[in-house]
């Protein structure tokens, strides 16, 4: 399988300032992520998680080590490079669904597009196959304040895919929706993966999310402390998860 993302001695340090005190985030972490895998990353709160995703999307620098994705150090970039090259081939999704309001369903999918100047029809044409893909065609029209959370949040996913971004980084995506509402997500994710082999880097604190993944990294101090592989059905994945981490509860992982 191809590399997709390969993050090698990564550490971020925080503050360390004349009156901040050092915070170390991340500690000389190595992952290699291949294309089209679905991965989940969970942990305690404060082990990294957050930190961890916004150095592999570029959000943030990291204090030292580099992260190559496709081939390329997005670190070395130049400004104007790396922000096109997310544009291109990064897509982000949030617990927030930082949708615009102003705008309707169907261009806030397109907006990406329209910052990269495509044409109109094949803007409507990407956008409408993918939001029937994703079962949301139907409120194309309407504002984001007139639809559920849920809806939201595939109109989030869609946009996040639409300039046929090869990775997706989604950060608690369903830590503001309801169980029913979560599960329609999660399956859009998978169907994603499967439709365009996308590679994602999911965050949760749900088992039952993680479960949807394929490899579950589990995160102490800055540091990968376990690898949980799926094997077996779905369920029985999300039952490991749940035994993983009681049984890393008890080894003080405090959760
Ligand atoms: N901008 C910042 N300045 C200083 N310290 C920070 C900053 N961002 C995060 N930290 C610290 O870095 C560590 C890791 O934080 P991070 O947000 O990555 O953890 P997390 O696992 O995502 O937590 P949570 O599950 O609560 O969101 C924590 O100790 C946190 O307090």
């Amino acid at each position: 399988m191809i590399c997709m993302i390969k993050a090698t001695n990564v550490k971020k340090v925080y503050g360390g300032g004349k009156d901040f005190a050092e915070t170390l985030a991340i500690n000389n972490l190595t992952i290699e992520l291949k294309q089209g895998e679905f991965t989940a990353i969970m942990g305690p709160s404060g082990s990294g998680k957050s930190s961890l995703l916004n150095i592999l999307s570029g959000f943030d620098q990291p204090t030292s080590g580099e992260v190559v994705i496709q081939g390329q150090n997005i670190h070395t970039m130049t400004g104007d490079e790396l922000a096109l090259f997310r544009r291109s081939h990064i897509g982000y999704i949030f617990q927030e669904f930082n949708l615009l309001d102003s705008l309707t369903i169907q261009e806030n999918v397109m907006l990406p597009m329209i910052l990269n100047k495509e044409t109109t029809a094949h803007m409507n044409k990407k956008a409408l196959g993918l939001m029937e893909l994703l079962g949301i065609s139907i409120i194309k029209n309407k504002y984001p304040y007139q639809v559920s959370g849920g809806q939201q949040q595939r109109t989030a996913v869609c946009r996040a895919l639409i300039n046929d971004t090869s990775v997706i980084f989604a950060d608690e995506p369903t830590g503001n929706l309801d169980s029913k509402a979560s599960k329609i997500v999660l399956e859009c994710l998978r169907k994603t993966n499967e439709t365009y082999g996308t590679t994602i880097l999911l965050v949760t604190h749900d088992p039952f999310a993680a479960s949807y993944s394929e490899k579950v990294l589990f995160l102490k101090d800055g540091s990968i402390r376990t690898q949980l592989y799926k094997k077996g059905t779905q369920e029985q994945f999300t039952k490991e998860i749940l035994d993983h981490l009681a049984f890393l509860e008890e080894d003080d992982y405090d959760i």
